[in-house]
C-alpha cells in the first residue's frame, strides 16, 4: 500500500506540472486570441467569430491526433474529446476577443441549448427564446450574437416551423455554421409503471422519433405537443404542484433529454427510447454573416422557379451539370399562391467556388426564377 501511494504521488506530481503547463499555454493562446480581436476591432469585414477557421483548427488537430504515435499501451484520445476540449478552449478564447449571447429555443435543457453550447462552449451567454420565430427575431434586432436552431432530423425529416422563417424573405439572416447532435430521449414519469400512463407529452418531432416505441408500450396513450421537451416536463411538474384537475400528473408521462432529470422531480423511467440509435438532429447557427471557405463547406439556398413542366429538372440540373452535389432537397408552400412552393436545397461546394457560383447565377437568370443564398459554411460531422 506505501509503495502504491509512493508511485501515485510521484504520477500525481507529474501531473500537476503538465496541468500547469497546460495553464500557461491555454493562457498564451488567449492572448493571441486577444491580440486577433484587437486587430479586427472596427472592421466590419473581419467578425470575431469564424467557424470557417475554428472548422480548419479542429480538422488539423484531429488529423494530427489520428497520426500521433501511440505506444502498447496508450490509446489514442477519442475525436469526441479533442472536440470537446477545443471547442471550449475556442469558445473561451471567442468570448474574451468579444462577448457572445446566443439565442435558442429554450427553456434551458432542450436540445437546442446542448447544440448550442456545444458549438459556442460554456463561456458564452445564453438567451433562452420561446420560439423559434424569437431565435430569428434576437438575432436580427441585434441583441443575440447567434442563434441555433433545429432544421432537420436525421429520421423524423425537416423542423419545418425553421425552414418557415429561412423562407420568408424579408429576413436578413444568414447561416454560418452547422451542428451535428447525438439525440436520445428517454421517458419521464411519476407513473408506477407503463400500465398507469394515459397521457405522454413532448415537443412533436421527439414524439415523432419515438412513435415506434410508443405504438408498441403505450398503444393507447394520448399524444400530447409542447413547445419544448423541457416545457412539457414544467407543465407535468406545474400540475403536480397546483394539484390540477385537467391534467392527471400521475398518469402523464415526458419525452425528452437527459438533463430533464436537473431541472424537473419527474423520475426517469425508461431510457433510449428514440426509434433508431443513431437518431442525429441538425441544427444551423444563424447569424448577420456567413462563412469564408474552410475547405470543406455547404451552402444552404431558397429557390422557387415558375410553375411549368420540367422548371425542378431544369433547377437541379444547373447544379448536376458542373458535378455539384445535392446534399438536400425539401419544398414548403411559398404561402402566396395556392400550390406553388419554394424549394430548399444544400449543395456541395461554397459560393465562392466558380461552379457553384455559376450555378446561382444560372438559376437567377432564368425567367420566373428566385434563388437566395441562405449561407456558405464548414461541413461538420456528429457528435
Ligand atoms: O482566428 C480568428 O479569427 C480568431 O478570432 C481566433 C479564434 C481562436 O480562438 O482560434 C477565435 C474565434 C474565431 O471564431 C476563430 C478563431
Amino acid at each position: 500500500m506505501a509503495e502504491l501511494e509512493k508511485k501515485l504521488a510521484i504520477l500525481r506530481q507529474a501531473i500537476d506540472a503538465v496541468d500547469d503547463e497546460l495553464l500557461e499555454l491555454i493562457r498564451k493562446r488567449a492572448r493571441l486570441a486577444g491580440q486577433v480581436g484587437e486587430a479586427k476591432q472596427g472592421s466590419v469585414d473581419a467578425p470575431f467569430y469564424v467557424p470557417s477557421r475554428e472548422a480548419s483548427i479542429i480538422r488539423r488537430l484531429l488529423a494530427r491526433n489520428a497520426t500521433a504515435a501511440t505506444s502498447a499501451h496508450e490509446s489514442k484520445i477519442p475525436d469526441e474529446a479533442i472536440h470537446g476540449i477545443y471547442r471550449e478552449i475556442i469558445g473561451a478564447c471567442l468570448a474574451l476577443e468579444h462577448p457572445m449571447t446566443i439565442a435558442y429555443l429554450g427553456p434551458e435543457g432542450t436540445f437546442s441549448h446542448s447544440a448550442a453550447s456545444r458549438q459556442f462552449g460554456s463561456t458564452a451567454k445564453y438567451l433562452p427564446c420561446s420560439s423559434l420565430a424569437q431565435v430569428f427575431d434576437e438575432v436580427e434586432a441585434g441583441r443575440a450574437t447567434y442563434g441555433v436552431v433545429p432544421v432537420e432530423n436525421a429520421f423524423e425529416g425537416a423542423v419545418t416551423p425553421t425552414l418557415d422563417q429561412f423562407a420568408d424573405m424579408e429576413r436578413d439572416i444568414f447561416i454560418c455554421a452547422e451542428v451535428q447532435l447525438s439525440i436520445h430521449h428517454h421517458l419521464f414519469t411519476y407513473a408506477e409503471s407503463l400500465a398507469d400512463i394515459d397521457v405522454v407529452m413532448s415537443h412533436p418531432q421527439p414524439l415523432g422519433q419515438c412513435r415506434g416505441w410508443l405504438a408498441e408500450h403505450l398503444p393507447n396513450a394520448q399524444m400530447l405537443e409542447a413547445s419544448s421537451t423541457i416545457r412539457a416536463a414544467q407543465i407535468v411538474d406545474e400540475a403536480k404542484a397546483a394539484a390540477s384537475p385537467t391534467l392527471d400528473w400521475q398518469r402523464c408521462a415526458v419525452i425528452g433529454p437527459y438533463s430533464i432529470v436537473d431541472r424537473s422531480g419527474l423520475p426517469l423511467m425508461q431510457r433510449n427510447i428514440e426509434d433508431f440509435h443513431d437518431n442525429t438532429t441538425r441544427f444551423f447557427v444563424i447569424g448577420q454573416h456567413d462563412s469564408p471557405p474552410s475547405g470543406e463547406d455547404k451552402t444552404s439556398l431558397v429557390m422557387s422557379i415558375r410553375d411549368e413542366p420540367g422548371a425542378l429538372h431544369s433547377l437541379i440540373s444547373s447544379f448536376a451539370d458542373r458535378h455539384i452535389g445535392l446534399t438536400r432537397i425539401e419544398s414548403r408552400p411559398s404561402k402566396k399562391k395556392l400550390w406553388e412552393y419554394v424549394f430548399f436545397a444544400d449543395i456541395q461546394g461554397h459560393r465562392d467556388d466558380a461552379a457553384v457560383a455559376e450555378a446561382i447565377a444560372e438559376i437567377s437568370s432564368r425567367p420566373g426564377g428566385f434563388i437566395k443564398v441562405l449561407g456558405s459554411y464548414p461541413v461538420s460531422k456528429p457528435l
